[in-house]
């Protein structure tokens, strides 16, 4: 049984869809931990894939800043923050702070697919020991 983390979920609007469907996609190990979401995402991630959420405020009305302070308190673990790389935000000192506290508290940040896939794989947060002897092949 793996530990329960806490896991922010963020998502920019064009990459709110790209959220939703890979959090479907890893819902079973989602749940399994305690998850933090800006406004907005939070709703979806509720609404259209049922997991339990906190919901914070919408991110350009002090949500990123909320999800930097449950870092700063070693409640979050783990960012995933799909921010769009091709649209300015009216918060982007927030997006820059929120980033930053992440990097500063040494928790593992994505913001891509790619790297998301990497750390929900991770056996950390799975439970799943990839050297148990039913998973090695001989
Ligand atoms: O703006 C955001 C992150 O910077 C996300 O906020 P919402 O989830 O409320 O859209």
């Amino acid at each position: 049984m793996q530990a329960r983390r806490g896991i922010a979920l963020v998502a920019h609007d064009n990459c709110k869809q790209d959220m939703v469907d890979w959090a479907r996609f890893n819902r079973r190990t989602l749940a399994a931990h305690r998850l933090f979401a800006t406004g907005t995402t939070g709703g979806r991630l509720v609404d259209e894939v049922g997991l339990s959420v906190i919901r914070l405020r919408s991110g350009p009305h002090g949500g990123d800043q909320q999800i930097g302070s449950r870092i700063a308190e070693g409640e979050v673990d783990l960012l995933i923050f799909f921010w769009d790389p091709l649209a300015a935000q009216p918060h982007e000192p927030d997006v820059r702070a929120l980033l930053r506290l992440a990097v500063l508290s040494n928790i593992p940040v994505a913001c891509n697919r790619a790297s998301a896939d990497f750390i929900i794989s991770s056996p950390l947060l799975t439970g799943r020991d990839p050297w148990a002897p039913e998973l090695v092949r001989t």
